[in-house]
């Protein structure tokens, strides 16, 4: 049976758990409270739970809470009652979840839906007894069913997720300025015709919109926002502040209507009994290069500031091209999204590339067994093919490296390099490598 004719890991109890009285099942709205206490406290959450759970609710509910998997126990030691538990539900209790939106990414070429992994949990108690390896292959499966070709997810530490096929896949920055050396070079890109305008953040969302969603079809790693990502975006309460002033939206508009914007944040500060207030940029979009010109000297215009912070950067982020003194720009790695191809020959061809190539790619991945296997990848300006082939391989490689390399933002060469994977053929990582190529970095800046 070839690879392409396996059918998807069977819908059994995880090892050991029935033996244990556990339930590994498809949860639902009237079991996200008792997954709120889980994953609150396994990520060791100091809101009250329920802050978290009014702020998590609406994005959630926009899929119907119909992605979430849990881990349930129907037996437990000790005297608390399921009165007294909040993770006790219909005479169960919540141990371990994974939960996921639904996303329209951009890739090289087009947009792809994305499962977006999420709200990742397991009781303290009931740590390292393979509940998450559980509901990752269990996710993994569902997510193939619904036809997604790839996932992502943020990852609260480095280790966790590389063993499920997920790598980073972009690279994220934060940067630095000080005020005294905030100016552009003389030939910035500028138009006259462009305005900026400061306002409520809240209040412009209108305006926002069109352009973010203009950007985000555009840059590689970057989502479509929906609704309730907006409103969560947008959310100025005293806990997004954390200390800050409300959200602001600079706007630049050109005569056809808005083209860039920069959602920030004012912090006042005391040093050496001097005021020092602080520009947080939280998110800066810009249609055209003159845009961003603009919005870069409106915040650096603002009197009394005397430190900028961009909170999200990409590792091409335009200030360093546009800053009078690049070295002035101090730029601090931030965080990666990691990315997986659920779907390997899907995925594959629904990336375009930047030459053209035909190599035989043997793919190892335990947790995804509908992708083991030899694929041909044949591709050129027109399109892509991959399919599965009994020719011998060109290059093994796990599952993990194609989800670093799908973006454009890391090569195999790296990896070949580093003896982490085989090229059989001489010169077959190059010409994957060449054909994969973004002249541009990849992006993702969206939280969730
Ligand atoms: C996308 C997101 O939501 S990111 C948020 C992730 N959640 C957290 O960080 C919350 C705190 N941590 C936890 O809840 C848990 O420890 C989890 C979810 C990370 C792991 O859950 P567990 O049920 O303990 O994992 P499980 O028993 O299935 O372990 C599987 C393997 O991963 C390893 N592992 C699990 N967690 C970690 C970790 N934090 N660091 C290194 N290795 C880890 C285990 O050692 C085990 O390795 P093995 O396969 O070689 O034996």
């Amino acid at each position: 049976m070839s690879q392409a004719e396996q059918p998807e890991q069977a819908a059994t109890a995880p090892k050991g758990f029935a033996e244990r009285g556990w339930v590994l099942r498809a949860g639902g709205k009237d079991d996200f409270r008792a997954v709120v206490e889980v994953v609150g406290e396994a990520l060791v959450v100091t809101d009250d739970r329920q802050t978290s759970f009014e702020r998590l609710t609406p994005i959630l509910a926009e899929d119907g809470f119909e992605r979430l998997l849990l881990v349930a126990e129907t037996d437990w030691p000790g005297q608390v009652t399921g009165a007294e538990d909040e993770r006790v539900i219909g005479g169960e209790r919540v141990i371990g979840s994974v939960n996921a939106f639904s996303f329209e990414m951009t890739v090289p070429g087009g947009t792809q839906a994305a499962a977006g992994v999420t709200g990742v949990g397991v009781w303290p108690t009931r740590r390292r007894q393979g509940i998450l390896t559980a509901l990752m292959r269990r996710q993994l499966s569902d997510i193939h069913r619904r036809g997604e070709k790839i996932a992502i997810l943020w990852a609260s530490e480095g280790t966790i997720y590389g063993r499920y096929g997920y790598a980073p896949a972009t690279d994220e920055y934060g940067t630095t300025l000080e005020g005294t050396h905030a100016r552009l070079r003389p030939d910035a890109p500028r138009d006259p015709a462009l305005t900026v305008e400061l306002l409520r953040a809240s209040r412009v969302r209108a305006d926002l919109e069109p352009v973010f969603a203009t950007v985000a079809a555009e840059q590689s790693g970057r989502l479509q926002r929906s609704p309730a990502f907006w409103d969560r975006t947008l959310r100025d309460t005293p806990e997004s502040r954390d200390g800050k002033s409300y959200l602001k939206a600079a706007v630049a508009y050109g005569p056809d209507g808005p083209v860039g914007y920069a959602l920030y944040r004012t912090l006042n500060k005391w040093v050496d009994a001097n005021p020092a207030s602080e520009v947080h940029v939280e998110e800066m979009v810009a249609a055209a290069p003159e845009a961003r010109t603009a919005l870069y000297e409106h915040l650096f215009s603002r009197d009394l500031v005397t430190r900028l912070v961009f909170e999200a950067t990409a590792e091409d982020d335009p200030l360093q091209y546009l800053i009078a003194d690049p070295r002035r720009l101090v730029t601090k790695y931030d965080d990666s999204l990691w990315l997986r191809l659920v779907d390997v020959p899907g995925a594959l061809v629904e990336r375009s590339y930047a030459a053209p190539v035909d190599v035989v790619i043997e793919v190892t991945d335990r947790h995804a067994l509908w992708n083991e296997g030899r694929w041909r990848l044949r591709a050129d300006g027109s399109g892509a093919t991959c399919e599965a082939t009994s020719e011998a391989a060109d290059v093994s490689l796990d599952v993990s490296h194609l989800g670093a390399v799908y973006l454009g933002a890391n090569t195999l060469t790296g990896f070949l390099r580093n003896g982490l994977l085989i090229e059989q053929t001489p010169g077959a990582v190059a010409a994957l490598d060449t054909a994969l190529f973004r002249p541009e970095a990849p992006f993702c800046g969206q939280g969730f």
